[in-house]
This record gives structure tokens, sequence and C-alpha cells, in this order.
């Protein structure tokens, strides 16, 4: 099938956070047209009940999900739970490209899979992360993408370019907080009101969250080494955003300004990627429905550790925005379309 703009999209759990964060973006892109909405539970509401904030799609009723409201589409996005993608995506054939925001096909290796999902490996999908190495020419023309985890994608890009320059030793450690809009918008107790107002708590510790593999294999892309990744994801009381400091053990002699300029390199030709001038560190608030990450690096000498950070909007770049740029490559478009880098002050 020959795809022309304007290219039709359906979007699976339009209810949901990144099902809305996908619909929002699309809104302001010039070359698609917006087809079938589907739910779960909300199958038969009008959108505007459920997503306000898509104020000239309010009068649009929610279908059900199921392979045939969302055939006939050039793509198709998939905002739903674990474990839900392979059936649809089946049903759907190649001629569509499909866009998963869920995780069921981002780990190449089954038995990762199986420890931290607990259930049968559907496959592996081009992983739509185009500033990890070799990615992006997987996602130009690509059928299937699937769109990396929120913690993920902000590790990868705050720790590869140390990783991929040896300038730390296979020892990582990431420690990130995250905004509640992370753990989607279906109730649950860790998430009333009460329990996170005023509150910072740690959870998924030691080594057990199912981003842990997912990072290590997306490091594992940039070194031979065999890594050992501590990761400790942290729930604060903000909606949207996540801010991760990564630290390593230095391989050798690096100097704060050697370790800029390597990661200034890396990203100098990355259009939503932006290293903050030396000494400004990252915050979420600049990164607010935007697609830009923002990254610094520095060494602590004392402890002879290397010290980045980085920020992202964990709907935006960390999910629907990815999911717009994949795309995007995937029909031939400027990665760049519809997308922004401009967060939100104060
Ligand atoms: N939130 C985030 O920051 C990120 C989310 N993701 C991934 O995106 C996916 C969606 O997450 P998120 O939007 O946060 O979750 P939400 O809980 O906010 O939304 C889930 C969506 O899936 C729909 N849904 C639930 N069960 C079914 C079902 N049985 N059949 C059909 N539709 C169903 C819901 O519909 P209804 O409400 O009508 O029942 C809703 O539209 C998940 O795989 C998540 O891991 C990935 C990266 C980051
Ligand atoms: C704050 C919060 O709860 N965040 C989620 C991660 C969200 C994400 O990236 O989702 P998937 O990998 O599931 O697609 C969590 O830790 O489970």
């Amino acid at each position: 099938m020959h795809m022309t703009s304007p290219f039709s999209v359906a979007v699976a759990g339009a209810s949901g956070y990144a099902g809305g964060e996908v619909l929002r973006l699309l809104l302001g892109h010039p070359d698609v047209r917006i087809g079938a909405l589907t739910g779960g539970s909300n199958a038969g509401q009008p959108l505007g009940a459920l997503q306000p904030h898509l104020v000239p799609l309010a009068d649009r009723v929610l279908e059900e999900t199921t392979p045939e409201t969302l055939a006939g589409h050039d793509v198709v996005f998939l905002g739903l739970p674990h474990g839900q993608s392979a059936p649809i995506a089946e049903a759907l054939g190649d001629d569509t490209i499909v866009v998963d925001c869920g995780a069921d096909f981002r780990l190449v290796d089954g038995a990762d899979w199986e420890k931290f999902y607990g259930s049968a490996h559907a496959g592996t999908w081009p992983y739509g992360l185009p500033e990890l190495a070799g990615q992006r020419d997987q996602l130009r023309g690509a059928r299937r993408i699937a769109v990396p985890g929120c913690y993920p994608t902000i590790s990868t890009l705050t720790f590869a370019p140390a990783v991929a320059a040896g300038l730390v030793t296979d020892d990582l450690t990431v420690v990130a907080a995250s905004g509640t809009s992370g753990a989607g918008k279906a109730p649950k107790p860790h998430l009333l009101g009460s329990e996170v107002m005023g509150n910072a708590s740690a959870y998924g510790v030691g080594g057990v969250h199912r981003h842990t593999p997912e990072i290590r294999q997306n490091l594992g892309r940039v070194t031979d080494a065999d890594l050992k990744v501590g990761f400790t994801p942290l729930l604060v009381p903000m909606a949207r955003g996540i801010l991760a400091t990564c630290t390593a053990p230095l391989a050798g002699d690096v100097t704060a300004e050697e370790a800029y300029e390597v990661y200034a390199k890396a990203y100098a030709d990355e259009p939503f990627v932006h290293l903050l001038p030396s000494g400004m560190w990252p915050a979420t608030q600049s990164v607010l429905g935007s697609n830009a990450v923002h990254l610094q690096v520095t060494v602590d000498e004392a402890a002879h550790r290397l010290v980045a950070v980085g920020a992202v909007d964990n709907l935006a770049k960390g999910t629907g925005g990815a999911a717009v740029q994949c795309m995007n490559l995937a029909l031939g478009l400027d990665e760049t379309t519809g997308l922004s880098t401009v967060g939100l002050a104060p």
C-alpha cells in the first residue's frame, strides 16, 4: 500500500495518559488525519468527558478496541496495558504501521521478559529510541515500533555517551524520580492523593523493577562490557516528569571538561537532546510538554565518579512524543514534524 499525506491515524487507549498525549501531539501535526479512537471500559463515552484538554476532539466517541475498529488506517498507536498489543498487531497486517507504547516488544532476551513480566515473550520490534546507536536506521520505514519505557529513555540517553566512550567502569547506578502519570490513569492505592501529596517514596528497589533489563539492554548496545545496572525508581509529588541521576566510577583520569566534551560531541546533531551550558543542571519543568531531553554531566573528583543528570517529560519524549517521532521516521517525514523542544516556565 502506498501511503500519502495526510496519513490516517488511529489511537487505541485514547482514554489513557499515553493515548491522550499522542493525540495532543497529533493535533499539532500537519500530516495526519485522526481516525478511530478506542478505549476499554470507557468505550461509548465522548472523548471530551475523559480528556477535556483535547478540545478539537471533544465530540468524538470512543469505540471498542478491536482489530476491526483499528483496521484501514496508515498508522495505529497502541496505548494499552502490557500484553494487549500482540493480538491486535497480528490482526492488523504489515501494511499498517503499529507504534506500541507498551512494553511487549521492547526486550530482545525472552528470559529477561519472562523474569520481569512473568508471561510468555511476544517478540522484539525495532526499538523506538532514534538517538541510541543504530536505532534510527531501523526505524526509517519500519512497520512495527516498540516505544521505550519512560525510565529507560532518560537513563539511556543520560548514560550512553559516557558508557560508549569508556569514561566509566561497568558498574552503573541510576536513581530516578518520576511524577505520578508514569503509573497510568487506572486507580491504584499508592497513587491516592493522600499517599502522594507531600511525600517522596522509593519502590521497585533491589534490581526488581522491570525497566532494569531494558536499561541494561540499551546501554549494552554501545559497549562490549558486561554491564551491571543498579536502578532505583522514586515516586515524587508531581504529575509529569522524570529526573534521573546516573553515576558510575571513572574508568581512568577524566576531567569534568573532558566528560562535557564527550557529551557535546555525542549529541551535537540530535534535535531533541539538549546539553545544558556547563554548570546548569536539568529540571523537569523545563521539558514539560516538549520532546526535549535536558542533560548535564560532571566529574566528582573526590569520589572518582562520573555524575550525569537528565530530565524528560515521561508522557512526551518518554512516550507520546517518542511515538510521534518514530512515526515520522517510519513514514519518511522529517523526524521533528509536529514536535517541540519548548517546555514550560515557571
Ligand atoms: N504513563 C507513562 O508515562 C507511560 C506509559 N507507557 C505505556 O503506555 C501504555 C498505556 O499506559 P497509560 O496510558 O499510562 O495507562 P492508562 O491506564 O492511563 O491507560 C490505559 C488505556 O488502556 C485502555 N485499556 C485498559 N484495559 C483495556 C482492555 N482490556 N482493552 C482495551 N483497552 C484497555 C484504557 O481504557 P479505559 O480507560 O477506557 O478502560 C486506557 O485507555 C502502557 O503499556 C504503559 O506501560 C509507556 C511509557 C510511559
Ligand atoms: C511512576 C511509575 O509508576 N512509573 C511506571 C513506569 C511507566 C512506564 O514507562 O511504563 P511501561 O514500561 O510500563 O510502559 C512504573 O514504575 O511502573
